[in-house]
């Protein structure tokens, strides 16, 4: 079982006669990516805000790496690279200043800070933008610099807060990308968002957060079995839809099948097909071998990753405080 890097134990968190964290019980393990969702307001900075030693909890107890927030919140802080919701204003600074300022701020020497931005400009790729001015940058090379500027002190995990939002497709897509590179450099990540699907495909694991109750957490592909939520897939043919047909329709696993447009004509006709599926198992050559011996020709038999979705309005009701 790997190591769980962020644990809290009954942690909570009151704002007046608001309960914004109620007795959360999280656990993120080494190495993973963890989707921490739930609606505006949930209480999602809040619990970053905790876990970085930023805001001090009114019970519970959360540690990283082993570390309480409440007793080493300075040994936490350079296991951290915390990236806010919000950008701040530093547009008259340059981008090699605002990293130069950051480190500093982190006590590295002198003599390392040059390097050490280089390589870190180069790895969010801006390092053709060292000498142009940050109020000069998009939003998504924003974020990115921000980025950037979580890693100078190498810490072991990164607490993204909103990392994607307001980001066009494009810069999403980039930020995905940067998110799995980070990952294969050892790192362990918590991402929050509102948005299910925003980054949902990078995510191993997530957690649902609602009216600051933990609702569920897991292995994303765990959860949905867990759950018993069906699948979809989407069955995509160069021929043979009407054996497939036939299989599908005597299968009881299956149900909801359509044929999407446009539909066969003849048996030779490509075809594609989408169907749910209700078995536990993820299993599907029986499946697959039953419709090849029909005369289907597989092209493609994907699992549409849509379920998280379901497993999202399954578990949440859409409240806030
Ligand atoms: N300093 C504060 N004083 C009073 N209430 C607060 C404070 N900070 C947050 N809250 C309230 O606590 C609840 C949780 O807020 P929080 O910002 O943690 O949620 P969130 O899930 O991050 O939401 P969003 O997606 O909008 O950022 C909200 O109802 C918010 O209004």
């Amino acid at each position: 079982m790997p190591e769980a890097i962020v644990q809290t134990r009954g942690l909570t968190k009151i704002y007046g006669q608001l309960r914004a964290l109620d007795n959360l019980d999280l656990e993120i393990e080494q190495g993973s990516i963890y989707g921490f969702i739930g609606p505006n307001g949930a209480g999602k900075t809040t619990c970053m805000r905790i876990l970085c030693t930023l805001l001090e909890p009114t019970s519970g107890e959360a540690w990283i790496n082993g570390l309480s927030v409440r007793d080493e919140p300075e040994k936490i802080r350079m296991h951290i690279g915390y990236m806010p919701d919000f950008f701040g204003v530093y547009g008259d600074m340059k981008v090699w200043e605002y990293m130069d300022f950051f480190a500093r701020c982190y006590k590295i020497p002198q003599d390392r800070i040059g390097t050490l931005t280089d390589e870190l400009l180069e790895l969010v790729n801006l390092q053709d933008k060292k000498d142009d001015y940050v109020e000069s940058l998009s939003r998504g090379m924003k974020q990115r610099l921000c980025l950037a500027r979580t890693l100078i002190h190498d810490p072991d995990l990164l607490v993204l807060d909103e990392p994607a939002s307001g980001l066009d497709p494009r810069a999403r897509i980039e930020m995905r990308e940067l998110l799995k590179e980070l990952r294969s450099m050892g790192k362990t990540i918590m991402l929050s968002s509102h948005i299910l699907t925003e980054l949902a495909d990078v995510c191993t694991h997530i957690g649902i957060i609602e009216k600051g109750r933990l609702l569920a957490s897991g292995q994303v592909d765990e959860m949905i079995y867990r759950l018993q939520l069906q699948r979809r897939i989407r069955l995509v043919l160069t021929g043979g839809a009407s054996g497939a047909l036939e299989v599908l329709s005597s299968t009881n696993d299956v149900n909801d099948v359509q044929i999407m447009e446009p539909a066969p004509q003849t048996d030779e006709d490509p075809a594609t097909i989408s169907f749910g599926l209700t078995s536990p198992s993820n299993n599907y050559s029986p499946l697959i071998a039953r419709l090849i011996e029909a005369g289907a020709q597989i092209r493609e038999f994907v699992e549409e990753r849509g379920d998280l979705e379901d497993v999202f309005m399954q578990v949440t009701k859409g409240e806030v405080q």
